[in-house]
């Protein structure tokens, strides 16, 4: 898929932009604090109705301005559609072809996004949310299912969370109303859980090849979704039910005593073995980095199969963070295969020898400059 066109109002520091762009490569090429991450950032946004950069929507408006629009036209496989999105400090609206979603989630997955930016260099040893992000955002994208059993996990986990803390402070006594939302919190934990071990099977298959390649052939990348419940009882959504019910019974004074749930998806993580060792352990920072780009490379092949297309691709000023050989291998990948968009305070001659037939922007104080 790729976005053709972009209207932006009041958009950060965009007052009004109107761009159209190209199915290759685009370079976002300008000086610091110019709007090259704002553009992206756009891009992220008009796919997934948040940012990844606040969870505030007054940050998003242009200073000056009470609401921001935002405006695209995505070419698919099955025809053209375009996404309106309208943010609001407090709310957002969404809109698929002129007709407004009255689920975001209906809204999410008409564009599909990667962005890769520094701090996922860091994906490998940096926190545990970061991670369990990675897991949700990308998975949420591929599967309306995720999606939609993870926005109920999250609700209902701040309702179990509130009742604890309601126990713990002796504000309320009924056990059997625990027992309901914990039995409601085990079944949707378990959907995600087995879809996140399913799907980072999948992803494991894809960024092999691709570590395997970036490593001369002398590594061998594997993921280990990491959680409370015994390996065994990942096998099924149902065992994993069942695990969880079982972890929750036999904890709940301890929940009740801490006023939080202890056990589920928010708790889990994600490890990275190469050749069998913790990379975030006993990797050094090269193999660190580069088992973070063949994870976010192959998340490109795997939102391919799950989708049947191409997401497009965001570069925060990665480029400049990678070695030639690693830049090389990025480009490779990408090139004639996947819209993207980059962003750059300058291109080095080698780097420009990579893309074949660039589309150059440049950004200066909110405008693209012809
Ligand atoms: N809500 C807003 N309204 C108006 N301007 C804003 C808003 N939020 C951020 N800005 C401005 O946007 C600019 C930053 O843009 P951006 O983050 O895109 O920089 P950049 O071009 O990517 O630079 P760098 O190369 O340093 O990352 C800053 O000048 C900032 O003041």
């Amino acid at each position: 898929m790729q976005v053709t066109d972009l209207k932006l109002q009041n958009f950060r520091n965009y007052q009004k932009l109107q761009a159209h762009f190209s199915s290759g490569i685009n370079v976002l090429i300008g000086a610091n604090a110019q709007g090259k991450t704002n553009l992206l950032e756009a891009l992220y946004v008009l796919a997934l109705t948040r940012s990844h950069r606040t969870n505030n929507n007054r940050e998003l408006i242009s200073w000056e301005a009470a609401t921001a629009d935002l405006c695209g036209v995505v070419q698919r496989n099955a025809g053209t559609i375009q996404l309106e999105l309208s943010l609001r400090p407090k709310n957002k609206r969404a809109k698929l072809n002129h007709i407004e979603q009255a689920k975001l989630s209906s809204y999410i997955g008409a564009l599909n996004v990667i962005l890769f930016a520094p701090e996922d260099l860091k994906l490998v040893k940096g926190a545990p949310q970061q991670r369990r992000r990675f897991m949700d955002i990308e998975f949420g994208q591929m599967s309306n299912r995720y999606l939609y059993n993870v926005t109920q996990y999250r609700h209902i986990l701040k309702q179990r969370n509130n009742y604890l803390r309601q126990l713990h402070f002796h504000q309320a006594h009924d056990l059997v109303y625990l027992a309901v939302l914990s039995d409601q919190l085990a079944a949707y934990a378990a959907e995600v859980i087995y879809q996140r071990v399913q799907l980072l099977q999948k992803l494991q298959h894809w960024s092999q090849s691709i570590h395997q390649e970036i490593s001369h052939q002398k590594e061998i990348l594997k993921f280990s979704y990491v959680t409370a419940l015994p390996k065994d009882k990942l096998t099924s959504v149902e065992s994993i039910y069942q695990g969880l019910r079982a972890q929750f019974e036999a904890n709940r004074d301890k929940e009740i005593r801490q006023g939080a749930t202890l056990f589920g998806p928010h708790r889990d993580d994600l490890r990275f073995l190469v050749n069998g060792k913790d990379v975030a352990v006993y990797g050094s920072q090269g193999q660190q980095r580069t088992a973070a780009l063949a994870t976010k490379l192959a998340e490109i092949d795997l939102m391919k199969e799950e989708t049947g297309e191409y997401p497009v691709l965001l570069l925060d000023d990665v480029l400049s963070e990678l070695d030639c050989e690693r830049q090389t291998h990025l480009l490779t990948a990408i090139q004639d295969k996947v819209q993207t968009f980059l962003t750059t305070t300058s291109m080095s001659d080698i780097t420009m020898k990579l893309i074949h037939s660039p589309a150059v922007f440049r950004i200066q104080a909110g405008k693209i400059l012809e």
